[in-house]
């Protein structure tokens, strides 16, 4: 099927991640409708600071930019990855399509699995999630922040600079660096971030044509798991930055979601799961969340509110 109608411009990262996802949901949109799809680059601040993400404060800094330029309408659509997307939504735009997630798993690059480096072995991430569960694990080795994206982090390892990385399996199964992988941790080691492996496809809130069009693009079960999981998150109050891990699954119309907050000296958690329907995955979230501040999640978090 052809048209001759204009292409969709998608609005995408300029990373070798944002535009091969982006080039997937683009491919897989013509496929389904027919329609002819063409990326537009679009440069974020997230792209440009040099800031450690846990210091630039806001969230959403890989997101606004491409925001702006739905609103404009200097692009039709978006592509996200859903980890990156601030909890609380844009009245602006709409959350049109999560479509199928792969591995939301966490996975170290390195020469051996986590328990077989030596000690002190230099492990490169940022992210207290992922430093708070690896201590727990191993808390003779030392963790290194890192930013700059998934070649740069995988860079420093071939230079000898870092032992090993830990990254997402998605990312680097979408860029083709998968067969570097010494370890994908299940979710019972290191709980993956809210979101982590989904991508999110967003458009303006007023084109509707666009969102009917868009939705053949939609996965519920997906959507279904990373609401939970994201509600958690909001309830949280906790940000893309914070010691935050939660992974939900459908199967067989139940909806199973894990959630933890470790302190990021790994040796405090508060772990809890719920099981529930997929039409409420949002409340499942909220309660999940709720039961772990009455434990002191609020607390390990380093919040007083709570
Ligand atoms: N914060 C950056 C980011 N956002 C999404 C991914 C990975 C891909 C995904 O979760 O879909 C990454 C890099 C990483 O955590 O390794």
């Amino acid at each position: 099927m052809t048209s001759d109608v204009a292409p969709l411009r998608l609005g995408t990262r300029r990373s070798l991640l944002a535009t091969t996802q982006s080039k997937m949901v683009a491919d897989r949109l013509t496929e389904l409708t027919g329609r002819a799809v063409e990326l537009v680059g679009v440069t974020t601040f997230g792209d440009v600071t040099r800031a450690h993400l846990a210091q630039l404060g806001g969230t959403g800094v890989f997101v606004s930019a491409l925001r702006d330029k739905l609103i404009e309408g200097e692009i039709d659509f978006a592509v996200h990855s859903l980890k990156d997307l601030p909890t609380k939504p844009d009245p602006r735009t709409t959350l049109v399509a999560i479509p199928p997630r792969h591995d939301p798993r966490d996975a170290l690059v390195g020469p051996a699995k986590l328990a077989d480096l030596p000690e002190g072995a230099k492990v490169g991430t940022g992210s207290p999630r992922r430093v708070a569960q690896l201590r727990a694990l191993r808390p003779d080795l030392e963790y290194v922040p890192v930013r700059g994206n998934a070649d740069t982090r995988l860079g420093k390892v071939h230079a000898g600079e870092l032992d090993a990385v830990v990254l997402a399996y998605a990312g680097l199964w979408r860029i083709g660096k998968d067969a570097e992988i010494s370890q994908v941790f299940e979710a019972e080691e290191v709980l993956p971030a809210p979101g982590q492996g989904a991508l999110a496809v967003e458009c303006s809130a007023d084109r509707e044509d666009l969102i009917e069009l868009l939705g053949v693009l939609d996965d519920p079960p997906t959507r279904a798991a990373v609401t939970a999981e994201r509600a958690v998150l909001a309830t949280l109050q906790a940000g893309c930055a914070a010691p935050v891990g939660a992974f939900a699954v459908v199967h067989e119309q139940e909806l199973n979601l894990t959630a933890a907050v470790v302190s990021v000296d790994g040796t405090r958690t508060v772990r809890k799961s719920a099981t529930g329907h997929p039409a409420a995955a949002m409340e499942l979230g909220r309660a999940l969340a709720a039961a772990m501040i009455d434990e002191g999640a609020g607390t390990l978090m380093g919040e007083q509110t709570h």
